[in-house]
């Protein structure tokens, strides 16, 4: 049923460079320069010392890595065998601990074991590769505890993304190989806010992340134009 949610295009782009993800000079650069960002930001808004966190799409486990360091106890979830099996093999070098199942959110989501389980679900740089975001929302929030929290990254969808996200950063810069993002697959803030809310979610945050091509940085910021990150909360007592 759920497997109908997953472009297998977008899992073999994935295999087909996960060997190099935890190279911070590859292709995975903008991913290993986000981290502590994104991190810092669940961090200071849900302390992830001893929760209980899914990470949906961890690829190879960059996040999901991050997370654990800092005392959560993670399930990292793909669809991609070569990422999945990158994270691993590097949690074992590292001697990070980190739970990696090959699954959908729609499928961890339908098993009593696992729904209202988590005090916090992370969802970063996936829904633009996924045929039904919403479907993939509606099932993340089903896997939180009441009061638990949601995080989600993904790419705005304006004139100002395609120049940014796809020509500079794919083609100009060559951040990323061609043909990574389809631009209309981004997702505004505006439909990620429905989905959110048609999932029974309470929006608490929207933040962008801005990159500045000269002095190669990204940051936080108010600018939500191209890449931004948002938090929503399951309400508790549900
Ligand atoms: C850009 S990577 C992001 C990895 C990680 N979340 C991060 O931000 O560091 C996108 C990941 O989503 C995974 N993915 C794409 N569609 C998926 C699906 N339907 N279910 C699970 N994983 C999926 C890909 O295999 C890939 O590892």
């Amino acid at each position: 049923m759920s497997r109908t949610n997953v472009d297998q295009n977008e899992i073999a782009k994935f295999e087909a460079l996960a060997s190099r993800w935890w190279d911070p000079t590859s292709e995975f650069r903008p991913l290993h320069d986000i981290n502590p960002l994104r991190l810092n930001y669940i961090d200071e808004r849900t302390p992830l010392a001893g929760r209980r966190v899914v990470d949906v799409g961890c690829g190879g486990g960059l996040l999901s890595e991050g997370m654990a360091r800092r005392g959560a106890n993670v399930t990292g979830i793909d669809m991609g065998e070569a990422p999945l099996a990158v994270a691993r093999l590097h949690g074992l070098e590292s001697g990070v601990q980190v739970d990696y199942r090959q699954t959908t959110v729609e499928e961890l989501a339908a098993d009593p074991d696992h729904a209202g389980q988590y005090d916090i679900v992370t969802c970063l740089e996936m829904l633009e590769h996924v045929p039904e975001p919403a479907s993939v929302i509606r099932a993340c929030a089903r896997l939180l505890k009441p009061g638990g929290d949601l995080y989600v990254s993904t790419i705005n969808r304006n004139p100002k993304s395609f120049l940014f996200a796809i020509v500079g950063a794919e083609y100009v810069l060559r951040l990323l190989p061609k043909g990574t993002h389809e631009w209309k697959r981004f997702i505004r803030p505006s439909e990620m806010s429905d989905h959110l809310r048609q999932a029974g979610l309470d929006i608490h945050d929207l933040t962008g992340m801005t990159y500045n091509p000269l002095t190669k940085v990204y940051r936080l910021a108010r600018d939500v134009d191209v890449n931004y990150l948002m938090h929503a909360g399951k309400p508790s007592g549900e």
